[in-house]
Parts: structure tokens; sequence; C-alpha cells
């Protein structure tokens, strides 16, 4: 099969083995250069493991400490007619090139949220990973959630608090920037959102694996999270994913003080603005994304999502000289400090009134946005032929639900 990007609004639904595989690669490389410290985390559960920064973080994990990891994650394999999703053909190559590189890796494409899920995962961790889980990063974007006890499907949305919020927008399909009026939520939409991306399911995970014995003395969970800045404020922070996220900031509280006794740390981390299948769906981001870009590479300031990830583990959760996380007076871990810097700040916000479809290649790292979106599904890489004939059929070593 040979396989070209076919972008249908905010998603793209093909995806290329090779180009996932040469992404995952390369994550591999920048990790080997950057982390390398002899204390880290020994085994290691990533819930959301397949693409974004559940990817980086099993990255890091493995090929920055030697860590056993298990991925849990929502993908799809190929079918006669279509080829697998991105997160399936990242899998493949990160479970190919970490068990080459001699490391225990384990995968279960199921849904996280459902509690077949967990128990599989304690099963593997009790017959395969030779001790209990140090570290569990929670990595789930998901637009919808069936409640593991009632069946019942919540569907999380994407809307302001109050009052309609209208922005510029970039509008991807037609490279052109618009205006977009995102609606308020109702009191409906703000519970369902928060208990699709809410903490409950970190706390359920957490519950089930410290009952099973399978949570190690002293462990340590992170929670991702994004507080973004004044310009991405109405439609994320204080809309309805907001309030989301700050159930998950109640939940680290509550997960510390009730594991307290086994000396858990749990902790949410704010990571960056980055361009992830995620972070693409969501209005204005995609637009703020191309100009803080622009910004932070030229301020020599720029991060992905493994430079995040790295860095996370290196210099906050795993510090040579082993000190504890500096964390904010919330107690979050703050990995979006360097985007949130007044000089890029205020360069954003002077941008931002300026910006046309006229002018967006030339004002803003557009372009970057675009590749790097593409990028996420194996295309736009000088490294590979995408006129080549490839077997879309990627197998490997996956617990399927
Ligand atoms: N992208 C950003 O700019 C950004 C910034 C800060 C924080 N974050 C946060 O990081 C976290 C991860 O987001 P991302 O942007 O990396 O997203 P992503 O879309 O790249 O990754 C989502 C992951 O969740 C998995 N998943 C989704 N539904 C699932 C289910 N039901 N069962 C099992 N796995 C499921 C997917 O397979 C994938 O591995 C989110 O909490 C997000 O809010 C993202």
């Amino acid at each position: 099969m040979v396989i070209h990007p076919k972008v249908r609004g905010f998603i793209c639904i093909t995806a290329h083995p090779v180009g996932c595989e040469q992404n995952v690669q390369e994550q591999i490389g920048i990790t080997k250069a950057k982390v390398g410290s002899a204390t880290g985390p020994k085994r290691v559960l990533v819930i959301g493991a397949s693409t974004g920064y559940g990817l980086a973080s099993r990255v890091t994990a493995a090929f920055g400490y030697g860590a056993a990891t298990l991925g849990v994650f929502f993908e799809k394999p190929s079918s006669e007619t279509k080829p697998g999703t991105a997160g399936w053909y990242n899998s493949a190559a990160f479970d190919k090139l970490a068990k080459q590189a001699g490391l225990y890796a384990r995968s279960i494409n199921g849904d996280a949220f459902s509690n077949e899920t967990r128990a599989r995962a304690i099963e593997l961790i009790k017959n395969e990973m030779g001790g209990p889980i140090d570290l569990v990063i929670y990595s789930l974007a998901s637009p919808v959630r069936k409640l593991p006890d009632s069946g019942e499907v919540v569907r999380s949305s994407l809307k302001t608090i109050g009052q309609p919020f209208t922005a510029s927008s970039v509008d991807t399909n037609k490279d052109a920037v618009v205006q977009v009026t995102v609606e308020p939520g109702t009191e409906q939409e703000i519970k369902d959102t928060v208990t699709v991306m809410g903490g409950e399911d970190w706390a359920l995970w957490i519950e089930a694996l410290n009952q099973a014995g399978v949570l190690a003395q002293n462990a340590t969970t992170v929670a991702y999270s994004y507080v973004g800045t004044e310009i991405t404020w109405p439609i994320y922070w204080h809309g309805t994913i907001g309030q989301a996220k700050q159930h998950l900031d109640n939940t680290a509280h509550e997960l510390s003080a009730r594991y307290q006794a086994q000396g858990l740390h749990a902790y949410v981390g704010v990571m960056k603005s980055v361009v992830t299948q995620a972070s693409s769906a969501i209005p204005v981001i995609p637009l703020y994304v191309s100009m803080v870009f622009r910004i932070m590479k030229e301020k020599g300031l720029h991060e992905g999502t493994i430079e995040q990830a790295n860095r996370l583990f290196h210099d906050v959760l795993y510090r040579a000289d082993g000190t504890p996380p500096a964390t904010d007076e919330e107690g979050r871990l703050r990995l979006d400090d360097w985007e949130l810097r007044d000089d890029v700040q205020q360069a954003c916000k002077a941008l931002w009134s300026q910006v046309t479809t006229q002018n967006l290649w030339e004002t803003t790292d557009y372009a970057g946005y675009k590749n790097e979106f593409l990028r996420l599904f194996g295309f736009d890489r000088k490294d590979v032929d995408y006129n080549a004939d490839v077997n879309p059929d990627v197998s490997f070593d996956v617990v399927q639900l």
C-alpha cells in the first residue's frame, strides 16, 4: 500500500508506519543524548502511552533510565483498506526498539477507563514485571468515557463557561485566519467534561494498583495538565476543560493525602503547548501554537513533547542531587515555565492582534505547525519515501482487549 496523508478537519485519517517508526527513533536519540542519571524510575506504567506526552514519557523512562514500561492506549491496527493509527505504529516501533535494547516493554490496547484494563495491567505487573510500579504517568486525552460500573457513556465538551467567546483561530484546511465563537457549556456539559477529563479515573487506577499491592512504597504519579495563558484562558482554563483540569489538581492533593502512609507523591504536571492530536482539536490553540513556536524558536526555548518529558524526568522528578521536585503554590510541577515567561507572552500578545490570513506564514511558525501536525502521523519527513509501497500490517506483542 502507498500511504499518503488524508486530512479531514483537524485529524489525519491515515498514518505511515515507517514515518512513525522514524519519529520514535528520533525521540529515543534525543533522550539518549540528554538524559542519563543513575537514579530514575524502574517500573513505569504509562496510561495514554501511544502518542503525545504519554509516548514521550514512555520513551524517556525506557531509554533515559532503562525502566521497564507497561503502556496502555486505545489504537487501531490496519484493516484490509486502511492503515493503522499513528499510535498503533508508534507503539509497535517502541516495542521493537525497546526489546532490541534489552528493555522490558508490554502494551495493552484497550479502554483505559474500564476495570478490565486495570485488571489486565495488574496481572501483567504481578506476573512479568518483577516488582511494583514506582511511576504512574496519566496522559489520557479523550472526548468520551464509558463509566466502568454503569457502562454509561459520557462526553466531554470544549466550551466556555458563562459567556460566548469570539477569537481568532486558524482554519487549517484553508490556511486562513478566521473568527470563531465558542458557546458556553451547560451545567451538565461542565459536569460531564469533569467526569471524562477530571481526576476520577486517575484515582481509580491508583486505588486499584494500591489494593493489588503493585504500587511501590514512595511511588510517584503524574497526571498531565494545561493552564496556558490569557490568550487561551477563555476557551481552556476558564472553560469546561479547565474545570476538569482543576478537578485533576484536587485529585492530586487527595491522592497524596489518602496514600500518605505509602509515601505516594501525586503531582499534576503542567506542560507547555505542543502539537498533538488532542491539541489540534481545540479552537484557537493551533494559531496560538503557531505564534508561540515562532517566538520560542527565536529565543532558543523551543521544546516538543520529548524535550518536555526529558526535562520533567531529568530536572524535576529525578534530579541528580536527589532533591525533591520544585512545585508552584498549588503543588504542581510547572513545565510551562519557559512558555509563560513575560518576554514570550508579551511578544505573543503583540503578534496576536496583527495576525491575518495574508501574513500568517510570515509572522508565525504556521509552517512549523503544519509540519509537526503531519509528522504526528508519520508524514512530511525528509527521510521517508512516501511513494514507496509499504506494508500497513504491523503486528507486535500487545494485549488486545
Ligand atoms: N497537547 C498539548 O499541548 C498539551 C499541553 C499540556 C498538557 N497536555 C495534556 O497531556 C495529556 C495527553 O495529551 P496529548 O496532547 O499528549 O494527547 P494525545 O492525543 O497525543 O494522546 C492521548 C493518549 O490517550 C490515549 N487514549 C485516549 N482515550 C483512551 C482510552 N479510552 N483508553 C486508553 N487510552 C486512551 C491515546 O491512545 C493516546 O495514547 C492530556 O491530559 C492533555 O491535557 C497536553
